[in-house]
């Protein structure tokens, strides 16, 4: 039998010593500031900077590993905190976000009985009562909860027509252990807000508020239900989505019963085939529906990974061509993300930039969508960008086929370089529509190899544009008249002409003005294709840090819809 320490043992029984909880978060902390004051501000002071460049990588992972250790013993928020760390490949290095990747899996079940108390206090009845049958053993266990496949009890008060369904129910004690984590990380927050080196590359209390915001959410079983109904909602009458219901008489702000929609896991390329499903089929079906969350509904699913996605065979089996219909059931609503409209103007602005190949405004761009530090210089970036433009900016799609990937390495080589150096961080949301892409990427090219996403990117373009249209052309108008930079200019009288069609003084039956309007709508695409590149092209140069490949793949599949768009921008402007 493996030995389980104190503080591990609490977290399973759902208690806690919360005063040595907060001591030993902040004990943890002290010592590795020291540590690094002592390497990185101390040593360089006195002339041994070698030391701690020599050090730097060994003292990382050393941190990195002993924070695993101290994050799997105390659980709680601490188990986020590590994943937060893990995915903050802008602000952190890779010895770090490496060592704390999969760091959920490692967490204890709690036992049922624990689970069966608080479960009857929160609704007011026994399970017996509630349930006909729940599993004692989990399906999963999370930081935050678990959750147990259990059948509804066939009661009046409780008519859903469900009976197959899932519990979730939260770790005893997680309010109390969320509160000590809080109040523990903002403390380290406000220590590490005086130390410049961090200060300068990142807001930490807007960080920590960020992270206490989402996890506060994480823990509201009603905040996950109600996003799971808003969903729902954003879905309805929509054949090719599902989502489970909710049993709201039997659900709490500690426990969450929905219907149990157990189907072919998304990438179970095996099953999904033995039931006359295609799984190349799925990819752009999926991609579609990722990108009406993230580019019309503005509210999407942040963590679309595998295990929260099944896709359900409708209409009872394969049809006389063999073939079966099915939709995409989503679990798990618990971290959502939304593109509220001024980050999407601000995106806009980025987008604009992107196209008229303007260094600076791109720089001013992603300084106003707030992803640089009001303290950066970036007078290299805008040169950098600047050269960017020059060498590949004017060329075409096909033009860029033929330039040799090392050059594109060397460019990432240097631009990479350049970002790094610059007190930057994404904002939240960045950071989950980034999330919530690359999952989408993943399971696409898991369940076809051969599967493109800028594909699918191209209708949703097009899509936010003509629900946009008039403040898109707006911007651009006015843009290309202030911009002498602008490589494709927007003819001033479809400007107007469009404006005219907005407010309805001019009816779009004419075939010519419409044939006009559709120029202008794709236009309006290339727009959009390059703001793609703005943002992958920073995510590239952030991801690089950690992986190189990808990352580099990132930032020369980022330069694609940019020449994609100059290039068919000259032929169509
Ligand atoms: N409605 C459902 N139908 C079928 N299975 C479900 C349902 N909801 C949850 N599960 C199962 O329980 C597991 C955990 O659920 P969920 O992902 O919602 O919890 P979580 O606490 O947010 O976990 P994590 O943080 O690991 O994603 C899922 O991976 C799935 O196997």
């Amino acid at each position: 039998m493996t030995s389980v320490s104190p503080a591990r043992a609490d977290l399973a029984a759902g208690a806690g010593n919360t005063r040595a909880r907060y001591r030993r978060i902040l004990r943890f902390s002290a010592w590795h500031l020291a540590v690094t004051w002592w390497f990185e501000l101390f040593l360089p002071r006195i002339g041994l900077l070698r030391v701690a460049e020599r050090t730097r990588a060994r003292r990382m992972q050393r941190f990195a590993r002993s924070f695993h250790v101290l994050a799997v013993d105390l659980g709680g928020l601490m188990i986020k905190v590590g994943q937060f760390m893990s995915s903050r490949l802008d602000v952190l290095p890779p010895e770090i976000t490496k060592e704390l990747e999969g760091l959920q899996d490692e967490v204890p079940a709690v036992p049922f009985a624990a689970i069966r108390a608080l479960a009857e206090a929160e609704l007011g009845v026994s399970l017996e009562t509630a349930f006909a049958r729940v599993d004692e053993t989990p399906v999963a266990a999370a930081s935050l909860g678990q959750a147990h496949r259990a059948v509804l009890a066939p009661t009046a008060a409780v008519d859903t027509g469900l009976t197959g369904v899932v519990l979730k129910v939260q770790r005893p004690g997680i309010d109390e252990i969320v509160d000590v984590d809080l109040a523990a990380l903002r403390k380290v927050g406000g220590w590490l807000s005086h130390v410049r080196l961090v200060s300068d590359r990142v807001d930490m209390p807007t960080l920590v508020e960020e992270f206490a915001a989402t996890s506060l959410e994480e823990i509201d079983y009603l905040h996950e239900a109600a996003s799971s109904e808003r969903f729902a909602e954003d879905f309805a009458g929509d054949d090719r989505v599902a989502v489970p219901s909710i049993v709201w008489e039997r659900t709490t702000r500690r426990v969450l019963t929905l219907e149990d929609v157990t189907a072919i896991k998304i990438t179970d390329a095996a099953a999904l085939r033995a039931a006359g499903i295609d799984p190349a089929e799925v990819a752009p079906v999926f991609a579609a529906v990722m990108f009406d969350q993230l580019f019309t509904n503005g509210f999407f699913h942040a963590d679309p990974h595998p295990g929260n996605i099944f896709v359900t065979p409708t209409g009872g089996g394969p049809d006389a061509s063999g073939k079966t219909t099915w939709k995409l059931t989503f679990i798990d609503f618990g971290m959502m993300g939304e593109v509220p409209g001024n980050t999407r103007s601000g995106l806009r602005k980025l987008l604009i930039a992107a196209a008229s190949r303007d260094g600076k405004g791109l720089v001013d761009a992603i300084r106003d969508v707030g992803v640089l530090l009001p303290s950066a210089d970036t007078t290299e970036l805008e040169r950098a960008m600047t050269q960017l433009f020059a060498r590949f900016g004017g060329m075409g799609f096909a033009e860029l086929r033929e330039v040799d990937p090392r050059e594109f390495r060397d460019f990432a080589d240097q631009f990479g370089h350049v970002v790094r150096s610059l007190p930057f961080q994404l904002p939240e949301n960045f950071l989950l529509i980034i999330r919530a892409m690359s999952l989408t990427s993943g399971v696409c090219s898991a369940l076809d190899p051969s599967f493109n996403l800028w594909d699918s990117v191209e209708p949703y373009a097009a899509q936010l544009i003509r629900d946009e249209r008039g403040n898109v052309v707006g911007d651009l108008g006015r843009q290309a008249l202030d911009n002498a930079a602008l490589v494709w200019r927007l003819p001033k009288r479809i400007d107007g002409l469009v404006a005219r069609i907005e407010d309805g003084s001019v009816a779009v039956a004419n075939p010519g003005l419409e044939r006009r309007v559709i120029r202008l709508e794709h236009a309006a695409r290339r727009l959009v294709s390059a703001l793609l590149f703005g943002a992958l092209l920073i995510a590239g140069a952030l991801v690089r840090a950690d992986d190189t490949v990808f990352g580099t793949v990132l930032m020369a599949v980022s330069a694609i819809p940019l020449l994609h768009a100059v290039f068919s921008g000259r032929r169509q402007g």
